[in-house]
């Protein structure tokens, strides 16, 4: 029978076994693409005078080792070599920087929690960093309607608790909650959590304000369901990754909060179960899911070795599942998804699992798919690709990385790959395979690219699913968009961004 009354935590002696790591990661510019610095200014004592002009002492930041944090990305793949952060409070200080900067010809990296993983909210060269976390006012709430209108630099997690206080939901989670932007994470496009539930942000932002590469500032931050009236331009800035314009204010409609929230942790003995288990899902719980991760078993192993604490489940299994369910009435819910539980379970679906039964147990089973992506920094560097593909192939490109990189004796004990993973968010067909390494390697890199997106191609998938283009796939997007609409893509940046300051050598 299925056990539904507590999580079970009891193992003694854990099978996953423990990783060895030699080395510790160093950063060198060989594993970026080739680009050569542009010609734009070298930023003098005369422009940093009329910044200072524009902000107060302490939004301008010069000292190399504060900088530091803002020139690196946060797995210390790619680091920049600004000389110069900015950090404005309002979005005419925004205006003004831009048009300054448009004017003297000097390139700008807007800049939000910098949690992003392809290296797109860091600067490549000297461009100037221009963090948004200043801009962190609440606007407006209507709690009517439930829209939401903040500042760009707002916590995404802040907001999230203060709607939470209202009865809303801000409509999308993610693991790096508690750092990124509610700007940063529409400039991306980001997806979560529970994007199965409550859609792309395409859908849910409804207005943006946005500062243009002339500085020109341009509000369409409406609280407007519906406006049909011609070319919808905020959709172009959303996931647009700071290359067309600032974002300075969002605003988003926010649901209604569920009431009651529930998470099974399942073990399961094949993808082709994982892919039955989803559609049982989606036809036993109906509108109460909104969630459906996958994890595979080595995923599991890296997130043990990180978190040191036993594993929801006392066997372990090829693949995992995480299975939430929201609503509004915690028995109906609860019944719901015991009975489906029970059905997989009897039918051999799934082979085994446990059901939270108070909020910190579902805190202590989202933590075992949550901790995934740091625990993959293990060995202090990690090579990710974000990536759609039909539901069919999703796991499978894990499988032909993990094949490759063994072929090409660049795995195991000694080499300097600790292993491939593959989870990700199977209800919305994105896969993560991360592979952790001791150390950023060149042959690992070429064993990796453009081999996986050749592959995700050939699968009529995405590259990226999520996480963007950024600078990691700056030389790849051919593999998902065709030529006619890369020079559209290219048409607009230069009708956007004459200049080309805003995010350059990016995608565009
Ligand atoms: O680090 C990754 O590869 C994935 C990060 C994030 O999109 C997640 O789903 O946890
Ligand atoms: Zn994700």
């Amino acid at each position: 029978m299925f056990n539904s009354t507590v999580i079970k935590r009891a193992i003694t002696r854990s099978r996953f076994q423990s990783i060895r790591l030699n080395s510790t990661v160093k950063l060198t510019k060989d594993s970026y693409p080739n680009v050569a610095r542009a010609n734009y200014a070298k930023l003098t004592d005369e422009h940093i005078a009329k910044f200072q002009e524009i902000l107060s002492s302490n939004q301008l930041i010069t000292d190399k080792d504060e900088l530091l944090n803002y020139n690196e990305d946060w797995m210390k793949k790619y680091r920049g070599e600004s000389q110069l952060l900015l950090k404005p409070k309002t979005t005419e200080e925004v205006s003004e920087i831009i048009k300054y900067a448009s004017e003297q010809n000097l390139a700008v990296v807007p800049q939000g929690g910098n949690t992003g993983l392809v290296g797109g909210s860091v600067p490549v060269f000297d461009e100037i960093i221009l963090s948004l976390a200043g801009l962190n006012k609440f606007r407006s709430f209507d709690s009517t309607s439930g829209i939401l209108k903040v500042d760009s630099g707002v916590i995404l997690e802040n907001a999230d608790n203060f709607l939470k206080e209202q009865g809303y939901i801000f409509p999308l989670d993610l693991g790096a909650k508690g750092s990124c932007h509610v700007g940063g994470v529409v400039a991306t496009n980001a997806g979560g959590l529970r994007l199965l539930r409550y859609g792309s942000l395409h859908g849910s932002v409804l207005g943006l304000e946005v500062v243009l590469p002339n500085g020109e500032i341009v509000s369409s931050i409406n609280a407007l369901r519906k406006d049909n009236t011609g070319y919808d331009l905020k959709q172009l800035f959303i996931g647009s990754e700071g290359t067309l314009g600032v974002i300075t204010g969002v605003s988003i409609l926010c649901p209604p909060r569920p009431k009651s929230f529930n998470v099974a942790f399942l073990g399961v003995e094949s993808y082709d179960k994982v892919k039955e288990t989803f559609v049982k899902a989606k036809a036993e719980l109906g509108e109460i899911l909104s969630a459906f991760e996958l994890m595979d078993h080595n995923s599991q192993v890296l997130t043990k070795n990180h978190l040191k604490t036993s594993h929801p489940l006392e066997e372990e299994h090829p693949f995992y599942i995480l299975i939430e369910t929201s609503g509004s009435n915690n028995t109906h819910d609860m019944e719901k998804l015991e009975a489906f539980l029970e059905n997989a379970f009897e039918s051999e679906t799934i082979s085994d699992g446990v059901i939270a039964q108070d909020e910190t147990q579902i805190k202590t089973l989202w933590n075992w798919r949550e901790s995934i992506p740091e625990s993959s920094q293990i060995g202090g560097g990690v090579y990710k690709y974000d990536v759609s593909i039909p539901l069919d192939d999703l796991y499978e490109l894990t499988n032909a990385a993990r094949e490759r990189l063994i072929e090409a004796d660049l795995l195991g004990e000694g080499k300097p790959v600790i292993d491939a993973v593959g989870y990700g968010h199977v209800g919305d067909g994105n896969l993560h395979l991360n592979v952790a390494v001791r150390h950023y390697d060149k042959a690992v890199e070429k064993c990796l690219e453009p081999f996986v997106y050749e592959w995700v191609s050939g699968k009529n998938g995405s590259i990226s699913a999520e996480h963007g283009l950024g600078f990691q796939k700056k030389n790849y997007i051919g593999y998902s968009k065709s030529e006619a609409e890369i020079k559209l893509i290219k048409q607009l940046k230069g009708l956007y961004d004459p200049k080309a300051i805003l995010n350059p050598y990016k995608y565009v």
